[in-house]
């Protein structure tokens, strides 16, 4: 369930007539999510998905919504936003921060094939390209500073060949930051957290297009190669034991090349930015399962999966040659 807040139609009326919107014809809760409350509203005017955020403030809303909105208007498949009549997108609903945003059609996948990988590839480098001219900067709330500061909560709870493997990674990880190949890579506003349940698709079997890129609460400024290496994690990984799968990385990498062709300092890289993303994600798994937030909802996911997607980057580094 993702409703902590329920919003009554009143409520939801209310913010309709402040976005300039017709009354209100229908609401739904949606029942996946775990961060926010969420509703599909439907108006004379189309369909919605309101947002009513738990944990994040007004001032730090500003940079996600004005990407998605700079996204959106540069025609990538991303959910724009509503303004109102002063041109904010961050509202308040039953005392809570809230956006209204469009609804996108579409499903999520669970077993991406090397067609969606060529399709979000193609989209990831899009979004890259756009963001050239995008103004907001916001830094990776889980970059490196947020790694040092959870690796030693996390490392007691961890067998010794684990805390091992954290060492190291973490030892590879200040390395890298500091060299002047890293600190010269291209970078701007990324995704940070494109996983598969964050897009979804939409068409006919073998012919879907991408429809939709959303849950854009971790973005931030880091490098493209970085938001690139997230995405190849997931969406090209064997869920049983981490390793990557080339047919599917060497379609995702064609397809991203074909619009955005990565430099030769971005392509050597990128073996040492899977490493980095692989780490970002074993370590927030790891303090979701070991130190869980308060009466959370959340159901931990498995931090064993990024442990052997971490050691796959780190013993077989991948060089795409393409
Ligand atoms: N613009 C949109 N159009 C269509 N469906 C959407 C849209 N935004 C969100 N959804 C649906 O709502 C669900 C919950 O959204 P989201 O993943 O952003 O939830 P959350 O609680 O904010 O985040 P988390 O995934 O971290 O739990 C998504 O899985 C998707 O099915
Ligand atoms: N995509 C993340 C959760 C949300 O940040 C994970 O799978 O660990």
């Amino acid at each position: 369930m993702a409703v902590y807040t329920e919003v009554s139609a009143e409520q939801a009326g209310s913010l309709l007539a402040q976005l300039g919107l017709g009354p209100l014809v229908a609401m739904q809760p949606i029942g996946s999510g775990i961060e926010n409350t969420n509703y599909f509203v439907t108006t004379p005017e189309g369909e919605w998905v309101m947002t009513l955020f738990e944990r994040l403030s007004h001032d730090q809303l500003p940079f996600y919504l004005r990407l998605m909105q700079h996204l959106a208007q540069r025609g990538l498949p991303v959910p724009e936003p509503r303004a109102n009549a002063q041109g904010g997108l961050v509202q308040t609903v039953a005392g809570k921060p809230a956006a209204l945003v469009n609804r996108l059609q579409g499903e999520s996948l669970d077993a991406p094939d090397l067609h969606h990988c060529r399709e979000l590839g193609g989209v990831l480098a899009r979004m890259h390209l756009a963001v050239a001219d995008f103004p907001l900067q916001q830094p990776n709330l889980r970059g490196l500073p947020w790694r040092e500061a959870t690796a030693p909560v996390v490392r007691p709870h961890l067998a010794p060949a684990d805390a091992a493997l954290l060492d190291q990674e973490m030892a590879h990880q200040r390395e890298l930051h500091a060299s002047a190949a890293y600190q010269a890579l291209p970078a701007g506003a990324v995704h940070a957290d494109l996983f598969r349940d964050n897009a979804m698709f939409a068409g006919l079997p073998g012919r879907e297009r991408l429809s939709g890129v959303f849950d854009f609460y971790f973005a931030g400024t880091d490098t493209f190669v970085f938001d690139l290496a997230v995405v190849l994690n997931d969406w090209c990984v064997d869920l049983d034991s981490g390793r990557l799968d080339l047919p599917r990385a060497q379609a995702l990498m064609s397809a991203y090349q074909a619009e955005r062709p990565l430099s030769s300092t971005e392509l050597r890289l990128l073996p040492a930015l899977r490493r980095t993303a692989a780490l970002r994600f074993w370590l927030s798994r790891l303090s979701d399962w070991h130190l869980p937030r308060e009466a959370s909802l959340l159901l931990p996911k498995d931090p064993a999966h990024f442990e052997r997607v971490l050691r796959d980057a780190a013993e077989r580094p991948w060089h795409a040659d393409v």
